[in-house]
């Protein structure tokens, strides 16, 4: 038998995740008992897209054990947008919820962009509108999408001070490359955004202390892409068939990140597991959100909820 070659820390988000539901719980009753403010979370979800079915599963069974209110509103997918709107404005007017989530994809009748922006930028919780990203470009106090969220909360519980750290994200989508980009240049990263576009991604990723993988393909990056003993974030949710060759043959699926993660952890000084990584901490970050959000209407400062 040949020795295990050195292996990178797992970054346990699912552990540290539960963490942050269980602190998000006790400052959430605590705003409850003090202020009678019991924080409402709407999640309005158009149409039935299988691969959101268990990010809306683990969302309601999460947000029940933090003790906050959740509706969920189920549209049919022929939904045309002004009811969507309609909807929106009545949550928008309803003091009772403080955070507002529109599951996407929506379907392709619906302007995604006039739906976020119809949120009231003090209720979206996603941090998706534009008035939420604006902020985090400029530095002011807003609602930062939940993923790099998460992603940051993990890398500043590992690493500690994050500056003059090279950042590199692969991936430029407004709801995780950007905004990660961004919270990282507020950590006094040195940061790059790689994308489709990139010359040599594999050489620009062997430049990174920190390395975020939100692509969506399954196992793109390898480990002769990962500097050794580099931190690597991996956000990326893909749906393959399963080993079992029986079972895949039935369509039974797996899910796999963006990074290879066998190969990757024999190089990597740290690295995020999935499932069990990003994915938990996305939901948590959504429940701190809707704390913020329900605070800042009460007028109420809220408490930390770091570890
Ligand atoms: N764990 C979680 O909580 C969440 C996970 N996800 C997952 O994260 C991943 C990314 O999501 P999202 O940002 O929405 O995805 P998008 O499809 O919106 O963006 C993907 C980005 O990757 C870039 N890209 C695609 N192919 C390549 C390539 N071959 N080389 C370099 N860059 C490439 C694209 O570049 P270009 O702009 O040039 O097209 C684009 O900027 C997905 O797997 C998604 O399922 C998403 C949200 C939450
Ligand atoms: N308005 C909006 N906001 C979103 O944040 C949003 C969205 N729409 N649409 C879909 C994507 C995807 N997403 C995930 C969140 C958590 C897990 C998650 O908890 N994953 C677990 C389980 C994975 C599994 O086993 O399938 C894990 O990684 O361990 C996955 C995916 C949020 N998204």
């Amino acid at each position: 038998m040949t020795a295990d070659p050195a292996r990178a820390t797992l970054i346990d988000g699912k552990a540290f995740a539960a963490g942050l539901v269980e602190r998000v719980a006790a400052a959430s009753a605590r705003l409850e008992s003090a202020h009678g403010v019991k924080p409402g979370l709407a999640v309005v979800i158009v149409g039935e897209d299988p691969a959101s079915q268990i990010y809306v599963r683990n969302k309601g069974e999460t947000t029940q054990r933090a003790g906050m209110r959740s509706d969920t509103h189920r549209l049919p997918a022929e939904t045309p947008q002004d009811e969507l709107l309609a909807l929106i404005a009545a949550l928008n007017g309803d003091a009772g919820i403080h955070g507002i989530l529109v599951q996407l994809p929506l379907p392709g009748h619906i302007d995604s962009a006039a739906v976020l922006g119809a949120i009231d930028p003090d209720k979206d919780v996603d941090g998706f509108h534009v008035v939420n990203a604006g902020r985090l470009a400029v530095g002011l106090p807003g609602l930062v999408p939940c993923t790099p969220l998460g992603c940051l909360m993990l890398l500043k519980s590992e690493l500690g001070d994050l500056s003059g750290l090279n950042a590199v994200i692969v991936g430029r989508s407004n709801i995780v490359g950007k905004p990660m980009a961004q919270l990282l240049l507020g950590e006094s990263c040195t940061v790059t955004i790689a994308h489709s576009r990139t010359r040599d991604l594999p050489a620009l990723c062997r430049t990174a202390d920190i390395l975020v993988a939100a692509v969506g393909r399954a196992e793109m990056i390898r480990a002769d892409w990962i500097r050794p003993g580099a931190t690597v974030i991996d956000v990326g949710i893909n749906r393959v068939p399963s080993r079992d060759p029986m079972k895949a043959a039935q369509g039974k699926t797996r899910v796999v990140g963006d990074v290879a993660f066998d190969e990757a952890a024999a190089v990597a000084g740290r690295i995020t597991p999935v499932p069990g990584g990003v994915g938990p901490m996305t939901i948590a970050c959504l429940l701190a959100n809707t704390y913020t959000a329900a605070c800042r209407a009460a007028g109420v400062a809220p408490e930390p909820l770091d570890a």
